[in-house]
């Protein structure tokens, strides 16, 4: 019997190596490899911008087995770089699923391996702390290993790196589109709402019509919106989305935005992740990088004034320090896994924002009141 030749190999930094069964485009890919725990929702993973220059490990074995379906996407570009599973995508097998996952792989670009001892790199993941690692495609299975070794040694890594200016929308546009609800699918807002400008460095489609289904007309800006773009709009609220890479160098023009935004006006504001992440650099603080980050559907987050706890969606490589926070910024959030911060707000004003993800897609809806919130500070400013 001929033996079967791997036809997919991933090359950590360190030199370890994995193979196994290649799907999707062929190819190789260079990123920081992380791994993620939810049990559901690898499309939205797989199409949330906050993902570019990653490579995603799936602890949970059965990935693929839904199909993928249009309304599922997070954004229209493929943005991970690649994905890493246990078991090879099988049939899918739902009614929803419009396609199956290793062709919307292939036309997107993007490389996935199947048949990886995912708790082994799991395992390696926590002990390095998130790797840079070369992912390869190849049906032949010709592998050149000191090559691919040697790539993902030049990687650069995220540190430093602005990835929002490759995700971000070329120009502003207008959102209508609200959260999927049963039957009628994804429906419109209709009339007057609260004018939000959202800017976005990489934002969700979930985070946008979770604002349009709190009852905001949004208006979407490029990350390089300055103060002045944002003010032009009129807006009763500014809002600051997801994105991906280091959160200190998007900072460079975000931040200078948000202090002006801060400064000139009392506007109620709210951030996610990347978001919060810089809002927290315009108040003072810092940020930092984490070992392996936290990317998931079930981490719990205890809301630090009301005591209560929520399961939520999270995907962060890097963390607000907590102990840079400036006097007049309270710490709203923490980790129940870690400690670290998961949410701050302005002692005196409607500003705030959250390292978890309140629009979830995938994970738990606990934390949508945020988006409440933020409506009900805007009608009270009003
Ligand atoms: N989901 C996000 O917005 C991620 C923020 C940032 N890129 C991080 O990894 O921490």
């Amino acid at each position: 019997m001929p033996a079967i030749r791997p036809t997919a190999c991933l090359v950590l930094a360190d030199g370890t190596v994995f193979y196994g069964r290649g799907f999707g485009a062929t190819g190789q890919t260079v990123a920081e490899l992380c791994f993620n725990t939810a049990m559901t929702g690898y499309q939205e993973i797989m199409t949330d911008p906050s993902y570019a220059g990653q490579i995603v490990t799936f602890t949970f074995p059965h990935i693929g087995n839904t199909g993928v379906t249009p309304e599922d996407d997070e954004t229209a570009d493929p943005v991970a770089q690649g994905m890493v599973v246990r078991w090879d995508p099988t049939e899918p097998s739902n009614w929803r699923a419009m396609g199956d996952l290793p062709d919307w792989l292939a036309r997107r670009g993007r490389i996935g391996i199947g048949g990886i001892d995912t708790r082994r790199l799991t395992r390696a993941i926590r002990q390095q702390g998130a790797p840079h690692a070369v992912l390869a495609h190849d049906p032949a299975g010709a592998f050149d290993v000191p090559a691919l070794l040697a790539a993902a040694r030049a990687f650069p890594g995220l540190v430093g790196r602005d990835l929002a200016r490759d995700v971000t929308c070329a120009q502003s546009y207008r959102w209508d589109e609200m959260r999927w609800a049963w039957p009628g699918g994804f429906e419109r807002r209709e009339g007057p709402g609260l004018r939000v400008v959202a800017v976005d460095y990489g934002a969700k489609r979930n985070i946008l019509r979770s604002l349009a289904s709190a009852g905001c007309d949004v208006t979407v800006l490029p990350a390089s919106a300055t103060a002045e773009d944002v003010l032009a709009h009129d807006p009763q609220g500014v809002f600051l989305s997801n994105g991906p890479g280091d959160p200190a160098a998007t900072g460079e023009y975000a931040v200078p935005m948000i202090g002006q935004v801060l400064r000139d006006t009392r506007l109620p504001v709210f951030g996610i992740c990347l978001g919060h992440q810089m809002l927290a650099l315009a108040l003072g603080a810092k940020t930092v990088k984490m070992n392996h980050g936290h990317h998931g559907a079930n981490h719990p987050v205890r809301d630090v004034e009301t005591g209560k706890v929520q399961i939520t969606s999270m995907n962060h490589g890097f963390t607000v320090d907590s102990q840079t926070l400036p006097q007049g910024v309270v710490e709203t959030h923490v980790s129940l896994f870690d400690g670290s911060n998961c949410g701050i707000r302005m002692a005196d004003r409607p500003v705030w924002s959250v390292q978890h993800h309140p629009e979830a897609s995938p994970g738990p809806m606990d934390s949508f009141h945020l988006f409440e919130r933020f409506a009900t500070a805007m009608r009270d400013a009003a």
